[in-house]
């Protein structure tokens, strides 16, 4: 595509030097640039890359997208916003791939990566070949491939629409952080169908406060578009239980479903019976009631299966197809996922790094063993601070034995890390253990028969980040590597 023809869909923009180049393709990372592309410089959080334009036009750049005059012998081309400019020129260069695919994106605190992949599941039970973009991998049709961020900048995610759409994906099911919606990484994305799990505190260090935290994820419910103009039906699908879902029913134009354990939703549960391995319930939807039976425990397991199904009604899949599936899904890797090695405790991993994630778990733990309950749990550095105290006050409330530690510190002191969990716990019984390894040790061998074992926050995680170090570091293996050696 000509410079010329790219830049059409761009409202403001000065050019400053002579040619109009052919773009072969766009590169946001010096070390990505090819011969012929368009190097996007962007003032970020960590790098100002325009001190890089100089290294993209020696690796080849045909032309620079910059927010300031830079000496090139390449055509610059300036704009108040590299960032938002990034995500509509990838959305026109890749041909629109969002408009295309039947896109569904789901946000909230909690739940996001559970959610999109019993979506997953139900859409190619029912024969679709998707796409999955979130924390534990991207999927294109069945390959699996690393992912960097929970979701991706602009420029990645409308490349990986366009493969998916080459490789013949016609479904994509998306997480879409806070963190993406506020820097704007979904701009441009054309989703059909939004679907918010819940909001509770997490992320305060980013966003200052739960409102901002709230207005970010609104984004993605104001962008979902307005259903009268366009072809194909939108809908908002809304956890009808959380306190902010007015919010956010009141932030789209889209057919808005609601599903929860209240009556007045549409998709809801009643007499839901929790088990250690499965939770059992009646499905009320408005044309009618099945009974459901899950293979996985937890009440906010019931609510991301009722999200799932809400989602796959609004896609056109009947409803009984829906629950057959669903009660054929698996849980997912480090979310609730038990380590039996054939030891007589229980041993649990789970990704639970916010106060509400911790409390629900340990809340699910509770019904299900009569015996004492070990919790082993840090929180990551260079991240909301503020939910430091509550963490480690609730693993002391809803636990019997706490043992406070490290998940990945980062560049933050791990010490001083636990000195503010401390904070939060008065006359509870805990013990501080920096080393990771050595606090799971600790943990199972204190556990006795009937007790459990929770190892919270890193799931399926398997490094630890100390300082800039990333280690290899998995609690699946730790924990499996200490009961057979006790
Ligand atoms: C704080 C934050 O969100 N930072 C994100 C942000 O970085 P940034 O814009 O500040 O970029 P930067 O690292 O300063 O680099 C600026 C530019 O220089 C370029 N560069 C950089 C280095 C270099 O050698 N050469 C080069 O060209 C980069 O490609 C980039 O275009 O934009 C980047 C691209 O989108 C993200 O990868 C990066 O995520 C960092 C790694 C991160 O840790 N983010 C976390 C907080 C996050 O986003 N988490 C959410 C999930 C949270 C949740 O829901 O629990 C997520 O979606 O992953
Ligand atoms: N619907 C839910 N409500 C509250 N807590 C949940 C819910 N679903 C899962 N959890 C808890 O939160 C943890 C993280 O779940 P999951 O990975 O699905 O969330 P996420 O929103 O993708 O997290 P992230 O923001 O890190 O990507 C789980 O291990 C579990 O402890
Ligand atoms: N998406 C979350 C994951 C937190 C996981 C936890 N293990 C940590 O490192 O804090 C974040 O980036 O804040
Ligand atoms: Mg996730």
């Amino acid at each position: 595509m000509r410079l010329h023809t790219l830049l059409e869909v761009l409202p403001f923009f000065s050019v400053h030097g002579e040619g109009n180049p052919d773009i072969s393709n766009i590169a946001n990372h010096h070390k990505k640039v090819k011969n012929g592309d368009l190097f996007i410089c962007i003032n970020g959080l960590e790098i100002d890359s325009h001190s890089l334009a100089e290294v993209a036009e020696k690796n080849g750049a045909a032309a620079i997208l910059a927010e300031r005059r830079l000496d090139a012998g390449i055509p610059v081309i300036i704009v108040p916003d590299t960032k938002k400019a990034m995500a509509i020129l990838a959305d026109h260069f890749y041909k629109q791939p969002s408009h295309q695919l039947l896109l569904v994106g789901v946000t909230g605190t909690n739940g996001k990566t559970t959610t999109t992949h019993l979506i997953d599941h139900v859409f190619t039970q029912s024969g679709m070949k998707t796409g999955l973009i979130g924390t534990l991998h991207i999927k294109v049709g069945e390959e699996l491939e690393v992912s960097h961020n929970t979701t991706p900048d602009s420029l990645t995610l409308q490349q990986t629409f366009r493969r998916f759409c080459d490789k013949g994906v016609r479904s994509a099911i998306m997480e879409v952080s806070s963190h993406a919606l506020d820097q704007g990484r979904v701009h441009g994305c054309d989703y059909d169908i939004a679907v918010f799990t819940n909001l509770t505190q997490d992320h305060l260090d980013y966003h200052k406060t739960m409102e901002d935290y709230r207005n970010a994820k609104g984004l993605l419910f104001s962008q979902l578009g307005n259903t009268y103009f366009k072809k194909s039906p939108k809908y908002a699908i809304i956890n009808k239980d959380d306190d902010a879902s007015d919010y956010f029913i009141k932030s789209t134009a889209a057919h808005v479903v609601t599903y929860g354990l209240s009556p007045s939703a549409d998709f809801h549960a009643k007499d839901v019976v929790l088990r250690a391995t499965e939770s059992v319930f009646t499905l009320v939807t408005p044309f009618g009631e099945r009974e459901m039976v899950l293979k996985y425990a937890g009440k906010f397991n019931v609510y991301n299966a009722l999200a799932a199904i809400a989602t796959a009604f609004a896609a056109g899949i009947p409803i009984d197809e829906s629950i057959r599936s669903l009660e054929k899904a698996k849980g997912v890797r480090g979310r609730f996922e038990t380590i039996s090695e054939g030891q007589p405790y229980s041993v649990i991993v789970d990704y639970a790094h916010t106060p509400d994630g911790l409390k629900n778990v340990l809340e699910t733990i509770r019904t299900i063993t009569n015996g004492h309950v070990i919790v082993v749990v840090g929180c990551g550095g260079d991240r909301d601070r503020i939910k430091r105290p509550i963490m480690a006050e609730i693993a002391c409330d809803y636990g019997d034995y706490a043992i406070f530690t490290s998940d990945n510190p980062r560049t933050e002191d791990p010490e001083a890390i636990l000195k503010d969990m401390e904070a939060g716990v008065v006359g509870k019984q805990y013990q501080l253990i920096v080393d990771r390894k050595e606090a799971i040790k600790e943990a199972l061998s204190l556990a006795k028969p009937e007790d459990v074992v929770l190892i919270a926050g890193k799931g399926h995680e398997t490094y630890q980040i100390i300082g800039n170090h990333v280690y290899d570091f998995d609690d699946r293996e730790v924990a499996r590597h200490f009961i057979k050696g006790l």
